[in-house]
């Protein structure tokens, strides 16, 4: 169903349940009427106030103009201890207008707009999806990086002129182009004015050229070439900026979770998010929040300021509480958008205000844009800042997470312990600079080659942890041991020196120990092993060859 229809649908719910609604209020001020007190004033309040939140985002513009009205007035007596009666009579006039506004109040159009269909979240592509292309009319310097980004786990074609590789661009576009600029069948202008359409659809141009002077760059920079680089172009540094610009296409989904006492809003603001991409957890209920947080890591709390049980101000203050989401963003809802609220939200610890009207491409702007700062904080304060991989804690969390699942829904995960073998002399001979980027280089080759599914952390200093869930044992043995096998190919170059290294690993799955603690030791034992026996291996257990 798309966004228009279901919010057309959430319209029409909304729009049936109405009438019902009014009644119910306009009962419950009678009672009121009936015998004043301060608990039932304010339950009337809250039920006016809910109603002007729902007008307001259903567009239902009559019905908004009559509740705005009994609000102002209902808020007012909140602190009046006992009403003037022809301000009780104004509230009867308005609460009569209210009930007879029920037919005629028809709803303005919804607020939908152009860009609201288009999700700036496309899903991700499998890692080993991503194809890229090298135009490079030297034979042997092209099959040279060919080779090197194979081993990496990159999908790579070569073509040694221009017109060939457009044959297939024009069938099946590639993600990333290497683009040598000497080319014998097209000109450099032509050349730059076409990484220029193709930086426009979303296809990344790498310029390779063998001029690095500024006239060159100042060209490719107008043409918005992603990157440039000198030929040689050095492999680990042209693997990391391939990385760095593929994933930038292809961000995770942003989470948030939505609490509000009217499952009208709810149901409403969950359905705007999701039709942009979002992941949202939807709740009516405040003390439905902690236990959801089990299950559910938002990038993002939104909360209504107004709810029976408990305030939204206090709820965000609770969430901070909880050590995990310190620093996560918090945005509180509310009809009253006011400068004055706005600065005592901020000032009690949210991060802002927003209001129930706001447009719904706007709302959605500002939810994506503080989604993903928390996001970023969240996913920074559990990587390793070197590869990027997760840190120690994190992939020991993690690997004890998948090994529960594992044993409760009796399936299969693999950890894996690999460590770079003689890495003290790599670093002794090609300095600390040199050995950092073989880890990097590595880091990139476990993410090039992994699903999706599957963890890598770094654990120590050249020790690695792998988690790969859900994967059969001569599976698992087969990858892992293709990427030991890619990462001794890789050729790194210091000084002008080419070197290679290789890795040992110990490898062991959940069903071959009874705690997660025994498995961590059993890794370890057959790492030790694969060392022993003179490293560039990997063991584990007999019966894990079945
Ligand atoms: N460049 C770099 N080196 C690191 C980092 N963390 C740890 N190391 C180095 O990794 C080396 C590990 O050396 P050892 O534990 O002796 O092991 P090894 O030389 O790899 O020998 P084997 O494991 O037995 O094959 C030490 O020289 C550490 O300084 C890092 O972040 N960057």
């Amino acid at each position: 169903m798309s966004f228009e229809d279901s919010l057309e649908q959430l319209k029409r719910q909304f729009l049936h349940a109405l009438p019902d609604k009014k009644k119910q209020i306009i009962t419950l001020w009678i009672s009121l009427r009936k015998n004043w007190n301060a608990h039932m004033l304010s339950a009337v309040y809250r039920e006016v106030h809910n109603l002007k939140g729902s007008s307001e985002t259903f567009g239902l513009s009559d019905t908004k103009h009559i509740v705005d009205k009994l609000e102002l007035q209902l808020k007012g007596l909140l602190n009046a201890p006992d009403p003037e009666l022809h301000t009780i009579k104004e509230l009867d006039t308005l609460f009569h207008q209210l009930l007879q506004n029920n037919m005629r109040g028809q709803p303005s159009p919804p607020v939908v707009e152009a860009q609201m269909q288009q999700s700036p979240y496309k899903p991700a592509k499998a890692r080993h999806d991503h194809h890229i292309a090298i135009i490079e009319d030297d034979g042997n310097v092209g099959a040279m990086i060919t080779k090197q980004l194979r081993e990496f786990g990159f999908s790579v074609q070569h073509f040694l002129n221009f017109t060939s590789f457009l044959v297939v661009q024009n069938e099946t576009p590639f993600d990333l182009i290497l683009l040598d600029l000497i080319l014998p069948d097209w000109t450099e202008e032509a050349l730059f004015e076409a990484a220029t359409e193709f930086e426009k659809n979303n296809t990344r141009v790498f310029v390779l050229s063998s001029r690095g002077d500024f006239d060159m760059r100042l060209l490719a920079i107008r043409a918005n070439v992603s990157e440039y680089f000198v030929k040689p172009a050095e492999t680990t540094l042209l693997v990391r900026k391939i990385h760095q610009s593929l994933k930038m296409s292809e961000k995770q989904p942003l989470k948030v979770l939505l609490v509000d006492d009217q499952q009208s809003m709810v149901d409403y603001f969950s359905s705007l998010l999701r039709s942009h991409g979002l992941i949202v957890k939807g709740l009516s209920s405040a003390e439905q929040v902690l236990p959801a947080l089990e299950q559910f890591e938002p990038d993002l709390f939104i909360f209504d300021l107004y709810m029976p049980e408990v305030n939204g101000l206090e709820l965000a203050k609770m969430i901070r509480q909880l050590d995990k989401y310190t620093s996560s963003p918090i945005l509180v809802l509310s009809s009253d958008d006011t400068m004055q609220n706005k600065v005592s939200i901020i000032q009690a610890g949210s991060d802002d205000l927003i209001s129930k009207q706001t447009a719904p491409s706007l709302f959605v702007a500002q939810v994506i844009s503080r989604a993903q700062r928390g996001h970023d904080i969240r996913s920074s304060a559990s990587r390793d800042s070197l590869t990027g991989l997760l840190n120690h804690t994190q992939i020991l969390v993690t690997a004890r997470r998948c090994y529960n699942v594992a044993r409760r829904i009796n399936s299969q995960v693999c950890i894996a312990m690999f460590d770079l073998d003689h890495f003290k002399k790599v670093n002794d001979t090609y300095g600390h600079a040199g050995g950092d980027k073989v880890l990097l280089a590595f880091a990139h080759l476990l993410q090039q080659s992994l699903r999706q599914t599957d963890f890598t952390g770094r654990y120590g200093g050249e020790e690695f942890m792998l988690v790969l869930p859900d994967m059969q044992k001569p599976l698992a043995i087969a990858k892992l041991n293709a990427i030991r096998e890619s990462f001794s190919h890789i050729v790194f170059v210091e000084d002008g020196v080419e070197f290679k290294v290789t890795l040992s690993g110990g490898l062991v799955f959940s069903d071959e120990c009874e705690e997660f603690q025994d498995c961590l030791l059993l890794a370890d034992k057959h790492l030790y092993e694969a060392k022993r026996l003179g490293r560039n291996q990997l063991v584990f257990s007999p019966s894990g060859q079945d």
